[in-house]
Parts: C-alpha cells; sequence; structure tokens
C-alpha cells in the first residue's frame, strides 16, 4: 500500500513516500550500455550493501560510473574520498573550516556522486551550487548538519536520492531539513506556477506558511539556495528572470528580513531590483557610484566616539550602514523623491544608557558638523503611534555629504528592532492600527521552531516584559554583524 501523504503542503506525494520504481532488470541496463554486476548490486534498495573501503572498491567505483546518482551516492558515501571535484571541496575549506567537518565532506561527497553530470544552464557543474548555498550558510555561522543539508539541498528532487538515504547516512536531522527544503522548494513552484506572489495577501499568507511548515533552519537553507539562484540569474531567458524575481522579492527577501538576515535581504532586494527594474537599477548605481562613500561612516563613528569619550558619556554601540539601492528607489518612489534629498543615504545610530545621554549626544554632534534645517525629530518625546522612540538629525559631513544619525537607548532599541515598532514590520508598511496593539507586549506569533534550530527565539524578560529574541545556534555569531535582528547586552 502507498504510504499517505504527509507532504503539509498537500502538494504532491513527496518524492520519498511515492511508490519505488522496481529495480531495473539486467536486459535494460544492457540495453542502455550500463555495466550490469557493479550497478545492481550498488542500486538495489534497501537493504544497502555494506560496502568496504578495501574490498572490490576498483571495481564498484568503474561499475558506478554509468549507475544512477542515488546508486552512485550510495557507492561514494561508503568509499569516502571527494570524487572528481576535489578542487571545490578544497576551494570550500579554504573560505570555510566548517568544510573539513566530517559530517559535511560526507556530505559533499553524497551531493557529487548524486549530481554528478549535471549542469546549471550557466553550463556550471550543479555541484557548484551546492557548495555555493552550502558556504552562505557557512558564512552566517550554521553547524554541520545544515551545511550538510545545504549540501544535499536538491538531492531529493534533482537527483531521486531518498529520505531514507539521507536519514541512514545523515541522520534523520539532516534527511529533515533536505525534506523540509524540499517540501518549500514545491511550495513555491505552486506559488509561481499560480503568480500567487503578486497578490499581497497571498504573499503575506505563503511567508506565515513558510515560516510555519518547516524548521527555520529549513526556511534559512531556502533562502541560502534562492540568494546563489538570484547571483546566478543571468543565464536564465528573460521570462524566468522576472518571474524567479518577482516571487523573491514579495516572498523571500521579506522572509530574510523578518528572519534577521538583513545582509541577505539587501542582496536579494538588489538583484530582483535589478532583473526587474533593469533602467532604473543602471541610472541608479550609476549615480550612487558618484555617492556612495566607503570612509565616510567609519570616519564619522570614530570622531564622534572620541567626542563622547572626551564628554566622559559611555555607550553602547555606534555604528553606521549604507543605504542599499533598492532602499533607495523605493524611498524615493514612495516619497516622490529624487536622490539628492534622500538624507539617508549614509547613517549612524548611537545606542546609549538613558534619555540624558541622548540629548547630550544630540548636542555634541550638533558641535562636531552642521546640522541640515527641518531635519531634526524628537521621537523620545513625541514617540510615533507604534511607540517607536529616537532622536534623528541630519548633519553635513566633511564630505559635503548628508549624514542621518539616530540617537537612542538600549530599550528604545530593543523596541525598535523586536517591539511593535520592529523594523521588518515599518518596512512592511503594517498598518498603525495592528502595530499599535498597546495591550500586547509581545512583538508577534512567531512559530515554535526545535531547541536546536538555528534561528530558534527565545523570550528575554526584563522590568518592562518579554522580548523575542533570534538566537543563533551556540551563540556562535552573538557579534556578526551580518545578523540584524540581534541585540546583546
Ligand atoms: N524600527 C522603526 N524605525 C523607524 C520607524 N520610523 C522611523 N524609523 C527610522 O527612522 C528613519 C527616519 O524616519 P523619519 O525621521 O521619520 O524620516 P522620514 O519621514 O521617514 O523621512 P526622511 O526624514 O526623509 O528620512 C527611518 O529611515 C527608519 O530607520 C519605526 O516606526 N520603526
Ligand atoms: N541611521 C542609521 N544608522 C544605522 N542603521 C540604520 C540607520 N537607519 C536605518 N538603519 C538600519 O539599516 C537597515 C536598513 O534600513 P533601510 O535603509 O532599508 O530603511 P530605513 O532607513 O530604516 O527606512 P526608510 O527607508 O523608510 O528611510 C535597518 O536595519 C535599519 O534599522
Amino acid at each position: 500500500m502507498t504510504p499517505s501523504v504527509s507532504c503539509p503542503v498537500k502538494c504532491r506525494p513527496h518524492p520519498c513516500l511515492a511508490p519505488q520504481p522496481p529495480a531495473p532488470s539486467p536486459e535494460l541496463l544492457a540495453a542502455r550500455g550500463a555495466p550490469i554486476a557493479g550497478e545492481l548490486r550498488a542500486c538495489r534498495s534497501p537493504p544497502y550493501l555494506p560496502l568496504s573501503r578495501s574490498a572490490d572498491s576498483l571495481e564498484l567505483r568503474a561499475a558506478c560510473r554509468g549507475a544512477p546518482p542515488a546508486s552512485r551516492a550510495r557507492a561514494a558515501v561508503a568509499l569516502g574520498g571527494d570524487g572528481p571535484s576535489a578542487a571545490l571541496i578544497a576551494g570550500a575549506q579554504s573560505r570555510h573550516a566548517i568544510f573539513r567537518d566530517e559530517l559535511v565532506r560526507r556530505a559533499f561527497t553524497a551531493a557529487e556522486a548524486a549530481h554528478r553530470g549535471q549542469v546549471r544552464a550557466s553550463g556550471d557543474p550543479y555541484l557548484q551550487h551546492c557548495v555555493e548555498t552550502a558556504a552562505l550558510l557557512a558564512e552566517l555561522g550554521a553547524g554541520p548538519a545544515v551545511v550538510a543539508a545545504g549540501l544535499l539541498h536538491d538531492t531529493v528532487d534533482d537527483a531521486g536520492l531518498g529520505y531514507g538515504f539521507i536519514s541512514e547516512h545523515f541522520g534523520a536531522g539532516v534527511a529533515d531539513l533536505v525534506k523540509g527544503v524540499s517540501n518549500l522548494s514545491h511550495l513555491s513552484k505552486l506559488a509561481r506556477r499560480n503568480d500567487t506572489a503578486s497578490r499581497i495577501d497571498e504573499a503575506d499568507r505563503l511567508r506565515i506558511v513558510f515560516l510555519a511548515m518547516e524548521d527555520a533552519r529549513a526556511v534559512l537553507i531556502k533562502l541560502a539556495d534562492r540568494l546563489h539562484n538570484m547571483r546566478t540569474l543571468d543565464s536564465l531567458s528573460k521570462t524566468k528572470q522576472q518571474s524567479v524575481a518577482k516571487e523573491t522579492l514579495e516572498i523571500f527577501a521579506p522572509l530574510a528580513n523578518q528572519l534577521g538576515i538583513l545582509n541577505w535581504k539587501e542582496q536579494l532586494e538588489n538583484l530582483c531590483f535589478k532583473y526587474l527594474y533593469p533602467e532604473n537599477f543602471d541610472e541608479l548605481s550609476t549615480k550612487l557610484i558618484e555617492i556612495y562613500n566607503i570612509d565616510m561612516i567609519a570616519a564619522a563613528t570614530r570622531r564622534l566616539e572620541q567626542a563622547l569619550q572626551v564628554r566622559g558619556l559611555s555607550y553602547y554601540a555606534i555604528y553606521g550602514r549604507h543605504k542599499s539601492m533598492y532602499s533607495i528607489y523605493r524611498k524615493m518612489a514612495r516619497k516622490k523623491l529624487v536622490m539628492d534629498k534622500i538624507y539617508d543615504i549614509h547613517g549612524v545610530r548611537v545606542i546609549l544608557e538613558n534619555k540624558a545621554d541622548c540629548f547630550a549626544t544630540l548636542e555634541i554632534i550638533h558641535h562636531l558638523w552642521p546640522r541640515i534645517p527641518g531635519k531634526f525629530k524628537d521621537y523620545i518625546n513625541s514617540p510615533k503611534p507604534n511607540r517607536y522612540q529616537s532622536l534623528h538629525t541630519v548633519v553635513l559631513t566633511e564630505q559635503t555629504l548628508p549624514l542621518e544619525i539616530q540617537i537612542r537607548t538600549r530599550d528604545m532599541h530593543l523596541q525598535a528592532e523586536f517591539g511593535i515598532a520592529a523594523h521588518w514590520r515599518y518596512k512592511e508598511g503594517y498598518p498603525s492600527s495592528l502595530a499599535c496593539d498597546a495591550s500586547s507586549k509581545e512583538t508577534h506569533t512567531i512559530p515554535s521552531h526545535s531547541d536546536a534550530c538555528l534561528l530558534s527565539y527565545s523570550k528575554q524578560c526584563d522590568h518592562k516584559g518579554p522580548v523575542l529574541v533570534i538566537l543563533l545556534e551556540n551563540e556562535k555569531c552573538k557579534k556578526s554583524p551580518k545578523i540584524g535582528r540581534y541585540w546583546t547586552y
């Protein structure tokens, strides 16, 4: 009897639950010129062959050359080694030590064997995509299970590896993640086919489903997969580029934002911008080359730090950012402004202990640089309806460029990042009636994820009540600037 479908999307039976095709007959294999004995041995499943490294490994390697991906993967994992793509893993290892981890190396071997012979539309080996997806996860500080699942993420859908195989060789945790990514891919494909992402309410619903249906780590892998696909979109047809970019902008970029991975969110948005509005993209990037000043933020931050030290004012953090290209474009469109009227292309934020320190800092800033008239906002004494509080000012720096400086206390910052005034809600234009539910201290309803989850959520309680914080696996990346929605004290 066929097992019942457990795919939460109810789209089609998950490949691992679909009936397995019978093992090919020797006649059939012979007819397509495949080596018979070895392939049949490596092919039959389950039970898996107890392959030994020493025994007929050469014979087996040769036999598996023409075998189906799943058989090749099984033999390759049993035999060990990196296969013909040793340079790829060596490159990944030189970038991220986690690629030396035993589980990750085995995952590489299996992915190599499963995808052998497959190429991407660009002509690159398919395996390169798997390695780059895994490398993006490694960059975020993900652990071996997530990186291994990143390497294997397409082996179920595109190379016919079963859940059972992955579970047996890499553990149920990795298998669940790969299955999760596969479920998300099916949902995403369905959405693209029905053009669901272009309807705002549907896109909202889809994101909720994405977050609710799988371990957040599977969502993370799907995001890494999408980011690499977006980086290599050039080889696809214009129509495909537009449809993938549209879906990415509506579903995946906001998802990255909600998970607090701002760096990925901005990369995704900028790439979508490039494919969806190529002329605006070219025009804006030409202008920005003249304006973006890489050193200005660091220089202003140093100057301000020194001035605060001289005055004996202690602060929690001073940091800055360049506004992303897509964010500038959106703001120009939203406010019908030319680029010269966008004053926060360069921005700095100062976080201090109390209100008095905020106002003292404002005074110091206005002594350091001339202020641009009409750009001061006191959201401390007059908070926004969503309780957002901060002092904003725009000054003219030595480089004759405007610099927006936001000054706030630690509590105000937590509210702006995690509270009702959370930046992702602000950016997604949540109506203030929703944002203003004063009775609610918690930020938003979020799905619960396993404790081992890379992006599990925990409540931190202080005198003001609970605040939701995304914790990273083993808190390894506590200080990683790549993780936006994270604040420690
Ligand atoms: N998290 C959060 N940040 C906000 C909110 N409102 C404003 N901000 C931040 O403050 C910045 C400037 O906001 P405002 O001073 O109100 O300025 P504006 O009216 O948006 O436009 P400009 O003055 O042209 O930048 C924004 O770019 C955000 O970084 C909010 O409700 N939540
Ligand atoms: N002056 C600043 N200093 C440091 N970080 C900032 C500053 N202003 C915004 N940010 C942060 O930069 C990230 C990207 O924000 P983005 O530039 O897209 O929007 P925004 O400036 O906050 O809003 P808007 O586009 O409405 O002006 C967010 O995490 C935001 O909190």
